[in-house]
Protein backbone atom coordinates (compact mmCIF):
# COMPACT_ATOMS: atom_id res chain seq x y z
CA UNK A 1 0.00 0.00 0.00
CA UNK A 2 1.20 3.44 -0.77
CA UNK A 3 2.47 5.45 2.17
CA UNK A 4 -0.21 7.58 4.12
CA UNK A 5 0.27 10.81 3.61
CA UNK A 6 -0.98 12.61 7.16
CA UNK A 7 -1.81 16.23 6.94
CA UNK A 8 1.60 17.74 7.84
CA UNK A 9 3.53 15.07 5.08
CA UNK A 10 0.72 16.00 2.57
CA UNK A 11 0.35 20.50 3.30
CA UNK A 12 -2.38 20.34 0.76
CA UNK A 13 -5.46 18.77 2.12
CA UNK A 14 -5.13 15.71 -0.26
CA UNK A 15 -6.93 12.24 1.17
CA UNK A 16 -6.18 9.50 -0.88
CA UNK A 17 -8.12 6.55 -0.10
CA UNK A 18 -9.52 5.08 3.02
CA UNK A 19 -6.56 4.39 5.14
CA UNK A 20 -5.53 8.17 4.18
CA UNK A 21 -9.03 9.39 5.24
CA UNK A 22 -8.59 7.72 8.50
CA UNK A 23 -5.66 9.09 9.31
CA UNK A 24 -6.33 12.54 8.13
CA UNK A 25 -9.96 12.17 10.42
CA UNK A 26 -7.77 11.18 13.32
CA UNK A 27 -5.52 13.73 12.59
CA UNK A 28 -8.28 16.06 12.53
CA UNK A 29 -8.45 17.54 8.74
CA UNK A 30 -12.32 17.16 8.60
CA UNK A 31 -13.53 17.91 11.86
CA UNK A 32 -14.78 21.36 10.61
CA UNK A 33 -18.11 20.07 10.03
CA UNK A 34 -20.78 23.21 10.27
CA UNK A 35 -23.81 21.85 12.08
CA UNK A 36 -27.12 21.39 10.83
CA UNK A 37 -30.61 21.90 12.56
CA UNK A 38 -33.18 19.92 10.59
CA UNK A 39 -35.49 21.80 9.21
CA UNK A 40 -37.99 18.60 8.66
CA UNK A 41 -39.36 18.14 12.35
CA UNK A 42 -39.78 20.27 14.78
CA UNK A 43 -37.37 19.22 18.22
CA UNK A 44 -40.04 21.01 20.61
CA UNK A 45 -43.74 19.11 19.03
CA UNK A 46 -45.45 20.12 22.22
CA UNK A 47 -48.98 18.80 23.60
CA UNK A 48 -51.21 21.32 22.27
CA UNK A 49 -54.10 20.53 21.04
CA UNK A 50 -53.48 16.78 21.31
CA UNK A 51 -57.08 15.58 22.70
CA UNK A 52 -58.25 16.79 19.18
CA UNK A 53 -55.46 15.39 16.86
CA UNK A 54 -56.10 11.38 15.74
CA UNK A 55 -52.37 11.36 15.23
CA UNK A 56 -50.81 12.52 18.16
CA UNK A 57 -49.52 9.21 18.81
CA UNK A 58 -47.03 9.57 15.93
CA UNK A 59 -45.95 13.46 16.81
CA UNK A 60 -42.48 13.28 17.38
CA UNK A 61 -40.35 11.39 20.55
CA UNK A 62 -36.79 11.11 21.08
CA UNK A 63 -36.20 8.04 23.36
CA UNK A 64 -33.02 8.13 24.91
CA UNK A 65 -31.61 4.60 23.90
CA UNK A 66 -28.68 3.77 22.76
CA UNK A 67 -27.80 1.78 19.57
CA UNK A 68 -24.73 -0.05 18.54
CA UNK A 69 -23.05 1.11 14.95
CA UNK A 70 -24.33 -0.91 12.13
CA UNK A 71 -22.77 -3.37 10.74
CA UNK A 72 -22.90 -5.15 6.83
CA UNK A 73 -26.22 -6.68 6.28
CA UNK A 74 -26.97 -9.11 3.16
CA UNK A 75 -29.70 -7.54 0.80
CA UNK A 76 -31.19 -8.81 -2.21
CA UNK A 77 -33.34 -6.17 -4.43
CA UNK A 78 -36.56 -7.41 -5.01
CA UNK A 79 -36.62 -5.62 -8.64
CA UNK A 80 -34.56 -8.09 -9.75
CA UNK A 81 -37.55 -10.98 -9.22
CA UNK A 82 -39.93 -8.46 -11.29
CA UNK A 83 -41.16 -8.83 -15.12
CA UNK A 84 -39.63 -6.21 -16.87
CA UNK A 85 -43.33 -5.55 -18.34
CA UNK A 86 -44.65 -4.88 -15.11
CA UNK A 87 -47.87 -6.19 -16.58
CA UNK A 88 -49.29 -7.60 -13.05
CA UNK A 89 -48.78 -4.30 -11.05
CA UNK A 90 -50.62 -1.69 -14.41
CA UNK A 91 -53.10 -3.90 -15.30
CA UNK A 92 -54.07 -2.78 -11.57
CA UNK A 93 -54.37 1.03 -11.78
CA UNK A 94 -56.70 2.59 -14.06
CA UNK A 95 -53.99 4.61 -15.08
CA UNK A 96 -50.14 4.66 -15.06
CA UNK A 97 -49.17 8.82 -15.43
CA UNK A 98 -45.77 9.55 -15.95
CA UNK A 99 -45.13 13.30 -14.71
CA UNK A 100 -42.02 14.19 -16.40
CA UNK A 101 -40.05 12.07 -19.22
CA UNK A 102 -36.99 12.35 -16.88
CA UNK A 103 -38.75 11.20 -13.59
CA UNK A 104 -42.02 10.55 -11.57
CA UNK A 105 -44.89 8.31 -12.03
CA UNK A 106 -48.45 8.30 -10.51
CA UNK A 107 -50.46 5.01 -9.83
CA UNK A 108 -53.68 5.81 -10.09
CA UNK A 109 -56.83 3.50 -8.56
CA UNK A 110 -54.37 1.22 -7.14
CA UNK A 111 -54.87 0.07 -3.07
CA UNK A 112 -51.29 -0.50 -1.67
CA UNK A 113 -52.38 -3.16 0.99
CA UNK A 114 -53.91 -5.26 -2.09
CA UNK A 115 -50.83 -5.53 -3.31
CA UNK A 116 -49.65 -9.30 -4.12
CA UNK A 117 -45.63 -10.28 -3.69
CA UNK A 118 -45.65 -10.22 -7.35
CA UNK A 119 -47.11 -6.31 -8.00
CA UNK A 120 -44.51 -5.49 -4.96
CA UNK A 121 -41.33 -6.85 -6.71
CA UNK A 122 -42.81 -4.49 -10.12
CA UNK A 123 -43.30 -1.55 -8.00
CA UNK A 124 -39.53 -2.03 -6.42
CA UNK A 125 -38.46 -2.29 -10.13
CA UNK A 126 -40.77 0.96 -11.64
CA UNK A 127 -39.43 3.00 -8.76
CA UNK A 128 -35.84 2.06 -9.85
CA UNK A 129 -36.71 2.93 -13.27
CA UNK A 130 -38.74 5.86 -12.49
CA UNK A 131 -37.03 7.35 -9.32
CA UNK A 132 -40.24 8.00 -7.23
CA UNK A 133 -43.86 6.32 -7.86
CA UNK A 134 -46.58 8.03 -6.13
CA UNK A 135 -50.46 7.20 -5.00
CA UNK A 136 -52.71 9.21 -3.37
CA UNK A 137 -55.78 7.90 -0.91
CA UNK A 138 -54.04 5.44 0.81
CA UNK A 139 -55.70 3.96 3.78
CA UNK A 140 -52.67 2.21 5.02
CA UNK A 141 -51.69 2.32 8.62
CA UNK A 142 -47.98 2.88 9.54
CA UNK A 143 -48.01 -0.86 10.70
CA UNK A 144 -48.81 -1.71 7.06
CA UNK A 145 -46.27 0.55 5.27
CA UNK A 146 -43.31 -0.46 7.69
CA UNK A 147 -44.45 -4.37 6.33
CA UNK A 148 -44.15 -3.56 2.63
CA UNK A 149 -41.04 -1.61 3.46
CA UNK A 150 -39.52 -4.52 5.49
CA UNK A 151 -40.53 -6.43 2.11
CA UNK A 152 -38.29 -4.53 0.15
CA UNK A 153 -35.37 -4.65 2.81
CA UNK A 154 -33.88 -4.28 6.33
CA UNK A 155 -35.14 -2.17 8.00
CA UNK A 156 -33.32 1.40 9.17
CA UNK A 157 -33.30 3.06 12.37
CA UNK A 158 -32.14 7.09 12.53
CA UNK A 159 -30.07 7.89 14.59
CA UNK A 160 -31.10 11.07 15.80
CA UNK A 161 -34.37 12.13 13.69
CA UNK A 162 -37.81 11.80 16.03
CA UNK A 163 -39.75 8.46 15.95
CA UNK A 164 -43.66 8.08 16.84
CA UNK A 165 -44.39 8.58 20.42
CA UNK A 166 -46.63 5.31 19.94
CA UNK A 167 -43.76 2.32 21.80
CA UNK A 168 -42.51 -0.15 19.07
CA UNK A 169 -42.37 2.35 15.91
CA UNK A 170 -38.39 3.22 16.40
CA UNK A 171 -37.97 2.30 12.49
CA UNK A 172 -40.21 5.14 11.98
CA UNK A 173 -38.74 8.63 11.40
CA UNK A 174 -41.37 11.35 11.67
CA UNK A 175 -41.42 15.02 9.53
CA UNK A 176 -43.57 17.38 11.51
CA UNK A 177 -44.02 20.42 11.63
CA UNK A 178 -46.87 23.03 13.16
CA UNK A 179 -47.61 26.53 14.05
CA UNK A 180 -45.32 26.14 16.93
CA UNK A 181 -42.20 26.60 15.51
CA UNK A 182 -41.99 28.56 11.81
CA UNK A 183 -38.86 27.50 10.23
CA UNK A 184 -36.28 30.23 9.62
CA UNK A 185 -36.11 30.21 5.77
CA UNK A 186 -33.07 32.32 6.53
CA UNK A 187 -31.28 29.75 7.77
CA UNK A 188 -30.40 27.54 4.74
CA UNK A 189 -29.78 27.94 1.30
CA UNK A 190 -32.38 26.09 -1.04
CA UNK A 191 -29.11 24.20 -2.42
CA UNK A 192 -27.70 22.78 1.11
CA UNK A 193 -31.48 21.23 2.02
CA UNK A 194 -31.14 18.91 -1.34
CA UNK A 195 -30.25 15.09 -0.03
CA UNK A 196 -30.47 11.77 -0.20
CA UNK A 197 -31.33 9.62 3.26
CA UNK A 198 -28.47 8.90 5.62
CA UNK A 199 -25.83 8.18 2.32
CA UNK A 200 -23.11 8.66 5.05
CA UNK A 201 -24.13 4.25 6.04
CA UNK A 202 -22.52 1.59 5.28
CA UNK A 203 -25.54 0.70 3.45
CA UNK A 204 -27.66 3.91 3.19
CA UNK A 205 -31.31 3.21 1.52
CA UNK A 206 -33.20 1.84 -1.38
CA UNK A 207 -37.37 1.86 -1.94
CA UNK A 208 -38.16 4.11 0.62
CA UNK A 209 -41.74 5.47 1.33
CA UNK A 210 -43.53 8.72 3.03
CA UNK A 211 -47.07 8.94 3.60
CA UNK A 212 -48.58 12.41 4.87
CA UNK A 213 -51.04 11.64 7.11
CA UNK A 214 -51.89 15.74 8.16
CA UNK A 215 -50.77 18.25 5.51
CA UNK A 216 -51.82 21.68 4.25
CA UNK A 217 -54.42 22.57 1.26
CA UNK A 218 -51.61 23.74 -0.74
CA UNK A 219 -47.80 24.27 -0.23
CA UNK A 220 -45.46 21.80 1.63
CA UNK A 221 -44.37 20.14 -1.97
CA UNK A 222 -41.70 17.74 -2.16
CA UNK A 223 -39.34 17.78 -4.86
CA UNK A 224 -36.86 14.74 -6.78
CA UNK A 225 -34.02 15.33 -9.00
CA UNK A 226 -32.83 12.54 -10.84
CA UNK A 227 -29.51 10.62 -10.36
CA UNK A 228 -29.46 9.24 -13.88
CA UNK A 229 -30.52 12.54 -15.61
CA UNK A 230 -27.33 14.07 -13.67
CA UNK A 231 -24.68 11.56 -15.26
CA UNK A 232 -26.81 10.94 -18.43
CA UNK A 233 -26.34 14.80 -18.87
CA UNK A 234 -22.33 14.86 -18.74
CA UNK A 235 -19.73 14.43 -21.45
CA UNK A 236 -18.03 11.52 -21.83
CA UNK A 237 -14.92 12.83 -20.51
CA UNK A 238 -16.80 14.21 -17.24
CA UNK A 239 -18.59 10.55 -16.98
CA UNK A 240 -15.30 8.59 -16.87
CA UNK A 241 -13.45 11.13 -14.62
CA UNK A 242 -16.61 10.75 -12.10
CA UNK A 243 -16.79 7.14 -11.83
CA UNK A 244 -12.86 6.78 -11.05
CA UNK A 245 -13.86 9.01 -7.79
CA UNK A 246 -15.12 8.50 -4.23
CA UNK A 247 -16.05 11.10 -1.41
CA UNK A 248 -17.19 11.04 2.08
CA UNK A 249 -20.29 11.40 3.29
CA UNK A 250 -20.88 11.99 6.69
CA UNK A 251 -23.04 12.27 9.15
CA UNK A 252 -21.53 14.77 12.00
CA UNK A 253 -23.18 17.84 11.25
CA UNK A 254 -26.59 16.34 11.27
CA UNK A 255 -25.55 14.93 14.86
CA UNK A 256 -24.20 18.52 16.36
CA UNK A 257 -27.47 19.94 15.46
CA UNK A 258 -29.35 17.34 17.57
CA UNK A 259 -26.82 18.17 19.85
CA UNK A 260 -27.40 21.49 19.95
CA UNK A 261 -30.39 21.14 20.00
CA UNK A 262 -30.81 19.06 23.37
CA UNK A 263 -31.82 16.03 21.77
CA UNK A 264 -30.29 12.79 22.73
CA UNK A 265 -28.38 10.71 19.65
CA UNK A 266 -29.29 7.39 19.72
CA UNK A 267 -26.17 6.07 17.58
CA UNK A 268 -22.77 7.79 17.60
CA UNK A 269 -22.20 9.73 14.12
CA UNK A 270 -19.83 7.82 10.98
CA UNK A 271 -18.76 8.81 7.98
CA UNK A 272 -18.33 6.41 4.73
CA UNK A 273 -16.56 6.85 1.97
CA UNK A 274 -18.90 5.86 -1.32
CA UNK A 275 -18.52 5.80 -4.84
CA UNK A 276 -19.53 9.27 -6.74
CA UNK A 277 -21.13 7.16 -9.53
CA UNK A 278 -23.04 4.33 -8.61
CA UNK A 279 -24.91 1.47 -10.79
CA UNK A 280 -28.02 0.64 -9.62
CA UNK A 281 -28.31 -3.20 -9.48
CA UNK A 282 -31.56 -3.80 -11.07
CA UNK A 283 -31.42 -1.21 -13.32
CA UNK A 284 -27.68 -1.88 -14.39
CA UNK A 285 -27.93 2.69 -15.05
CA UNK A 286 -24.95 4.63 -13.45
CA UNK A 287 -25.99 7.18 -11.36
CA UNK A 288 -24.55 10.52 -9.58
CA UNK A 289 -24.58 9.68 -5.98
CA UNK A 290 -23.63 12.85 -3.79
CA UNK A 291 -25.87 15.29 -2.69
CA UNK A 292 -25.54 18.40 -0.67
CA UNK A 293 -26.37 17.05 2.44
CA UNK A 294 -23.80 15.01 3.12
CA UNK A 295 -21.58 14.85 0.95
CA UNK A 296 -18.61 16.42 2.14
CA UNK A 297 -15.28 15.64 -0.27
CA UNK A 298 -14.27 13.77 -3.06
CA UNK A 299 -11.03 12.09 -2.44
CA UNK A 300 -7.64 11.97 -3.54
CA UNK A 301 -8.09 15.56 -5.31
CA UNK A 302 -7.32 19.14 -4.00
CA UNK A 303 -9.56 20.27 -1.94
CA UNK A 304 -10.31 22.80 -4.36
CA UNK A 305 -11.11 20.69 -6.85
CA UNK A 306 -13.48 18.67 -4.94
CA UNK A 307 -15.19 21.92 -3.93
CA UNK A 308 -15.69 22.81 -7.64
CA UNK A 309 -16.49 19.79 -8.80
CA UNK A 310 -18.83 19.09 -5.84
CA UNK A 311 -20.34 22.84 -5.84
CA UNK A 312 -20.86 21.94 -9.58
CA UNK A 313 -23.12 18.54 -9.14
CA UNK A 314 -25.11 20.10 -6.05
CA UNK A 315 -26.13 23.15 -8.74
CA UNK A 316 -27.13 20.95 -11.20
CA UNK A 317 -29.17 18.67 -8.76
CA UNK A 318 -31.03 22.12 -6.98
CA UNK A 319 -31.23 23.97 -10.32
CA UNK A 320 -32.00 21.77 -13.20
CA UNK A 321 -35.50 21.15 -13.49
CA UNK A 322 -35.37 18.85 -16.27
CA UNK A 323 -34.17 16.63 -13.48
CA UNK A 324 -36.71 17.57 -11.69
CA UNK A 325 -40.45 16.10 -10.45
CA UNK A 326 -42.61 18.50 -7.79
CA UNK A 327 -45.12 16.49 -5.89
CA UNK A 328 -48.15 18.08 -4.14
CA UNK A 329 -49.25 16.31 -1.15
CA UNK A 330 -52.42 15.51 -0.09
CA UNK A 331 -53.41 13.90 3.20
CA UNK A 332 -52.84 9.50 2.66
CA UNK A 333 -50.64 10.57 -0.85
CA UNK A 334 -47.57 8.29 -0.36
CA UNK A 335 -44.01 8.45 -2.32
CA UNK A 336 -42.09 5.43 -2.96
CA UNK A 337 -38.75 6.76 -4.25
CA UNK A 338 -35.27 5.01 -4.80
CA UNK A 339 -32.47 6.85 -2.50
CA UNK A 340 -29.70 5.14 -4.82
CA UNK A 341 -30.88 7.09 -7.64
CA UNK A 342 -32.79 10.46 -6.53
CA UNK A 343 -32.42 13.33 -4.18
CA UNK A 344 -35.29 15.21 -2.92
CA UNK A 345 -36.27 18.45 -0.71
CA UNK A 346 -39.12 19.94 0.73
CA UNK A 347 -40.69 23.55 0.77
CA UNK A 348 -41.08 25.13 4.03
CA UNK A 349 -44.00 27.49 3.06
CA UNK A 350 -46.96 25.96 4.89
CA UNK A 351 -46.46 28.13 8.54
CA UNK A 352 -48.45 27.98 10.70
CA UNK A 353 -50.27 24.85 9.21
CA UNK A 354 -49.02 21.37 10.56
CA UNK A 355 -47.70 18.83 8.28
CA UNK A 356 -46.88 15.64 9.10
CA UNK A 357 -45.54 12.47 7.63
CA UNK A 358 -43.98 9.04 8.15
CA UNK A 359 -41.31 7.65 6.84
CA UNK A 360 -39.93 3.80 6.23
CA UNK A 361 -36.39 3.00 5.00
CA UNK A 362 -35.11 -0.12 4.05
CA UNK A 363 -31.28 -0.47 3.54
CA UNK A 364 -29.89 -1.13 0.27
CA UNK A 365 -26.89 -2.44 -0.69
CA UNK A 366 -23.21 -1.46 -0.57
CA UNK A 367 -23.31 1.20 -3.19
CA UNK A 368 -21.29 -0.07 -6.18
CA UNK A 369 -18.90 1.71 -8.74
CA UNK A 370 -18.60 1.13 -12.60
CA UNK A 371 -16.14 -1.04 -12.06
CA UNK A 372 -17.66 -3.10 -9.04
CA UNK A 373 -20.22 -4.01 -10.61
CA UNK A 374 -19.15 -4.66 -14.20
CA UNK A 375 -16.86 -7.30 -12.64
CA UNK A 376 -19.23 -8.58 -10.69
CA UNK A 377 -22.03 -9.06 -13.02
CA UNK A 378 -19.98 -9.04 -16.43
CA UNK A 379 -22.25 -6.66 -17.94
CA UNK A 380 -21.46 -2.98 -18.86
CA UNK A 381 -23.30 -0.71 -16.64
CA UNK A 382 -25.22 1.87 -19.16
CA UNK A 383 -26.24 5.43 -19.68
CA UNK A 384 -30.36 5.59 -18.76
CA UNK A 385 -30.40 8.36 -21.46
CA UNK A 386 -28.22 6.80 -24.58
CA UNK A 387 -30.72 3.30 -23.57
CA UNK A 388 -33.86 5.08 -24.43
CA UNK A 389 -32.34 7.04 -27.34
CA UNK A 390 -31.68 3.71 -28.56
CA UNK A 391 -35.05 2.13 -27.76
CA UNK A 392 -36.12 5.13 -29.78
CA UNK A 393 -34.11 4.61 -32.85
CA UNK A 394 -32.94 8.60 -31.90
CA UNK A 395 -29.08 9.43 -33.17
CA UNK A 396 -27.08 10.11 -30.22
CA UNK A 397 -25.62 14.06 -30.18
CA UNK A 398 -22.29 14.92 -30.89
CA UNK A 399 -21.81 15.70 -27.01
CA UNK A 400 -22.46 12.31 -26.12
CA UNK A 401 -19.71 11.44 -28.35
CA UNK A 402 -16.83 13.11 -26.87
CA UNK A 403 -15.49 16.32 -27.26
CA UNK A 404 -14.72 17.73 -30.65
CA UNK A 405 -11.31 19.29 -30.63
CA UNK A 406 -12.66 22.72 -32.41
CA UNK A 407 -9.98 22.65 -34.54
CA UNK A 408 -9.19 25.45 -36.95
CA UNK A 409 -10.97 27.89 -33.73
CA UNK A 410 -7.23 29.81 -32.88
CA UNK A 411 -5.82 29.44 -35.88
O1 LIG B 1 -40.69 16.65 4.29
C1 LIG B 1 -40.47 16.10 3.21
O2 LIG B 1 -41.21 16.22 2.24
C2 LIG B 1 -39.26 15.26 3.04
C3 LIG B 1 -38.58 15.02 4.32
C4 LIG B 1 -37.41 14.14 4.10
O3 LIG B 1 -36.41 14.55 3.58
C5 LIG B 1 -37.54 12.72 4.40
O4 LIG B 1 -38.48 12.32 5.07
O5 LIG B 1 -36.69 11.96 3.94
FE1 LIG C 1 -35.08 12.93 3.22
Amino acid sequence: MAPVATREESGNGIIGNVAELKKAQANKLLDHEPMFINPFYSPSAGNENDDDYQYAKYKPHFPVVNWKPLTEIEVTDRGHLADSSKAALFSAAQKVKHLTPTIGTELVGIDIRQLTNQQKDELALLVAERGVVFFRDQELNIHEQLDIARYFGPLHKHATTPVPREPGLEEVHVVYNDAARRPDASAFSKIELWHSDVTYEIQPPSTTSLKVITGPGYGGDTLWSSGYALYSSLSPGMQTYLEGLTALHSAVAQAEGSRAAGLHIRREPIETVHPVVRVHPVTGWKSVYVNPGFTRRILGVPKSESDTILNFLFHQIAENVDFQVRFHWEPNSIAFWDNRVVTHTATFDFWPQTRHALRATPHGERPESVEDYESRTGKVAKDRQIEIWKERGIEIPQSKKGPSRARGYND
